[in-house]
């Protein structure tokens, strides 16, 4: 994973959902679970981890931190200002880079929190990374190196696709498309199921069938040569059923709900930041 015999020590600090996803996926790709750690405060919560993953856990951010060489930040947004405070002091003894993956919280926030003079990169995950399907979006800001920048992509590559945004906005935008995307698939996925048991198919037949069909079109999207219109139009036979369910899509304005719920992420992402920086 970088130029010396031994892997980079990475430190998780805040081991949930989105952190588990993201070891867990370097786990399955072969990073070397020595070099991983995770912190928790809850000794329930280290325990299931050290079991479940084969990590090292621990509750002493400070300690995690004086021994890594990429810190990566992964609690709540509105948590991340008195942590960062606490860090402070080992972070400016060690320098390793910082990795946040906190919606909403620019790298110049973070670096001043954290004392200044730093290599902060800004990721924005997504949970699929838990199965190496992930997409993220990174941000460097100007202390990141070339080598810094190559490790990131490369663990984060482990667990899926990796996107560079050369301006710090834009990671508004990846969190409006690919950090929540996750969810918006997930929910027309609950209301296709739920439609198929309107129609007379049993809950367990009818979410088989709308999660094979989520899974067999985003395959297809990925390996075709034909762009996802494209693929619409070979569905969609004239006059036939899929026509009718695509027109009352269109009715409803499918394509301007999906508008607006994407700015109402990217704004509530502003917002945080403008909240949480104050
Ligand atoms: N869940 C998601 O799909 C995504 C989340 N994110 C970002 O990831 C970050 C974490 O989100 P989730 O994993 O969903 O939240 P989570 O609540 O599952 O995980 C946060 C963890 O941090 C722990 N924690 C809080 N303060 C701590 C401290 N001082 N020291 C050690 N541990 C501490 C909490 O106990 C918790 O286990 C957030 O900033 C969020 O914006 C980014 C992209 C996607
Ligand atoms: O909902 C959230 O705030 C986090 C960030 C992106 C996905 N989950």
């Amino acid at each position: 994973m970088n130029d010396s015999p031994q892997p980079s020590r990475i430190a998780f600090i805040g081991a949930g959902n989105m952190a588990s996803a993201i070891f867990g996926g370097m786990l399955d790709s072969g990073y070397p679970a020595e070099a991983i750690v995770a912190t928790s405060r809850s000794q329930e919560k280290r325990d299931d981890i050290s079991q479940r993953y084969g990590i090292r856990t621990m509750q002493d951010n400070l300690a995690a931190v004086q021994q890594a060489d990429v810190v990566v930040l992964a609690v709540k947004p509105q948590m991340m200002r008195d942590l960062c405070l606490s860090l402070r002091e080992s972070v400016q003894a060690r320098r390793p880079l910082i990795v946040s993956v906190a919606a909403g919280l620019d790298a110049a926030t973070l670096d001043n929190w954290l004392g200044g003079d730093l290599a902060v990169i800004r990721c924005m995950p997504n949970t699929p990374s838990l199965v190496g399907a992930g997409a993220s979006g990174l941000y460097a800001n100007a202390r990141v190196s070339d080598a810094q920048r190559q490790l990131v992509a490369e663990l984060l590559t482990s667990v899926g696709l990796v996107e560079w945004v050369e301006q710090e906005a834009q990671i508004e935008a990846v969190t409006a498309i690919s950090g929540s995307g996750p969810a918006y698939f997930f929910l027309f996925m609950e209301s296709l199921e739920a439609a198929g048991v309107e129609l007379g198919l049993s809950t367990e037949s009818a979410r088989r069938l709308a999660l094979q069909t989520a899974f067999g079109a985003a395959k297809m999207a990925r390996e075709s040569v034909f762009d996802p219109a494209e693929l619409r139009r070979r569905v969609t036979s004239p006059n036939g059923t899929t026509e009718r369910a695509i027109q009352t899509f269109e009715e409803a304005g499918l394509a301007d709900i999906v508008g607006r719920a994407t700015q109402a992420c990217a704004e509530r992402a502003r917002e945080l930041s403008r909240e949480l920086s104050k």
